[in-house]
This record gives structure tokens, C-alpha cells and sequence, in this order.
């Protein structure tokens, strides 16, 4: 499985004002703004463009524009915080929505809404969650991907856990992961460490 990791400077000092425990939810949500940027900018870096004739004010020259737009799917709650900043650098992008909110003594993803495309063939999807933890949520989400004929997923992530990696890997679901970090492990309560807490309750309060 493909996973890329974007260490740039600026993402991480983002990261690093997510993860601070005295970050507030307003400077939460604003550096998770901005490390979406990041994140959606290095994940596009090889889509595939078409070029088209303009006239610059000066001469005629060649516009690029992407091929094959992607279907953004944020993942509720907190994948939201991406949504905005995501759909601003891809405007010509569609939308669909899936929530799940995980169960915190099982770990299972319960879903409570999905709202997505009949047919996702051929079209190219970016999952957007901040947190990859075991994995659970993003599989089943993916699942759901799948099974619309999606084959080209990519999931963006602020924080992934090694474990989370490794079960979608295990799960051979067409899947590339784009994060800020590969994290240390999870604790017994399957929180990323050292991670940044509950990245829907950090931006939107507890639930
Ligand atoms: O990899 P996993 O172990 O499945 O955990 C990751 C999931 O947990 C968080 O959502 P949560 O269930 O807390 O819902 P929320 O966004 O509403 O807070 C996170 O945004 C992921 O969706
Ligand atoms: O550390 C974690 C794990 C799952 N979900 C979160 O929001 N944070
Ligand atoms: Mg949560």
C-alpha cells in the first residue's frame, strides 16, 4: 500500500499546534484548515491534467486544468474540518458524506449517514478523515466506496497509527494513505499516541 508521508515544515508546525492540549477549538479547526491544504496539494500532486487554448492578455498559451475531478468524502464528524478548505482547492470537485461515529468500547464504526453516488467507476475519491486509529471507520468507509465500483481511493489523514496502516493493508481494498504523521501506536483505549485526543471533540465539542 502506497502511504505518503507530508513532513514538510509548515505541516508539521500545524500538526504540532493540533496536537498541543492548550490549542483551543477555533485554532484547532484553523490549523486543520491549513494542513488540508498541505495534505490535498501533495495527494493531487500526480492527477492527471487536460490542456486547453487561452488567450493571457499577451499571447495564446496552454491551460491546465485536472482530467478527471475527484469526489470529496469527509467523514462526520470530523472529517468536516477538512471539507471547506478541500473543496476550495478543488472547486470543479463533487461531494458525497459519510458519518460514523466509532463505539469506544469495541472500537466499531456505527454508521449513521451516508449520502454518496451511485456509480463511483472511473472516478477518483478523496476520503477525507483526520484520524486513521485501527482502521475500523476508514475500511468501512472504503467498503462503501467499493462497492459503488470505486478503484482509486485515497485516504487523507492528518494522523495515522501504524496499526491502522497495517489493517488496510490486510484488507487489500485499493487504498492510498496521505498523512502528516505515522504515529508511535494506539493506547489501550485505542487513542493515536501521542496523537491529539478526539480530533471531532477538539473542533465541534464533546459528544
Ligand atoms: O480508525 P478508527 O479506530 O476507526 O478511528 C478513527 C475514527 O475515529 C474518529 O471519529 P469518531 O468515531 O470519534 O467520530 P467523530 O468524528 O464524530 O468524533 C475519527 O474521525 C475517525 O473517523
Ligand atoms: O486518537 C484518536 C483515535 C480515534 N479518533 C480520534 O479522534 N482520535
Ligand atoms: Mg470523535
Amino acid at each position: 500500500m502506497d502511504v505518503l508521508v507530508v513532513d514538510h515544515p509548515l505541516a508539521k508546525a500545524r500538526l504540532s499546534t493540533m496536537r498541543d492540549a492548550r490549542t483551543d477549538s477555533a485554532a484547532f479547526r484553523a490549523a486543520l484548515h491549513e494542513l488540508t491544504v498541505m495534505l490535498i496539494y501533495e495527494a493531487t500532486r500526480e492527477a492527471p491534467v487536460r490542456t486547453e487554448r487561452i488567450h493571457t492578455p499577451v499571447a495564446r498559451t496552454d491551460a491546465v486544468r485536472l482530467a478527471n475531478p475527484p469526489l470529496l468524502v469527509p467523514v462526520l464528524r470530523a472529517g468536516l474540518g477538512m471539507a471547506d478548505q478541500a473543496h476550495k482547492l478543488i472547486p470543479e470537485a463533487q461531494m458525497g458524506f459519510v458519518g460514523l461515529a466509532r463505539d469506544e468500547e469495541t472500537l466499531q464504526p456505527t454508521p449513521y449517514m451516508e449520502s454518496l453516488p451511485d456509480d463511483l467507476s472511473d472516478r477518483p475519491v478523496l476520503v477525507l478523515d483526520p484520524m486513521l486509529a485501527t482502521g475500523g471507520s476508514m475500511e468501512y468507509t472504503i467498503r462503501l466506496l467499493t462497492g459503488r465500483g470505486a478503484t482509486d481511493v485515497t485516504a487523507i489523514c492528518a494522523l495515522a497509527a501504524p496499526e491502522g496502516l497495517k489493517h488496510l493493508e490486510d484488507s487489500g481494498l485499493p487504498v492510498r494513505v496521505v498523512t502528516a504523521s505515522v504515529d508511535e501506536r494506539l493506547n489501550d483505549s485505542g487513542f493515536i499516541v501521542p496523537g491529539l485526543g478526539d480530533a471531532g471533540d477538539r473542533q465541534y465539542g464533546a459528544r
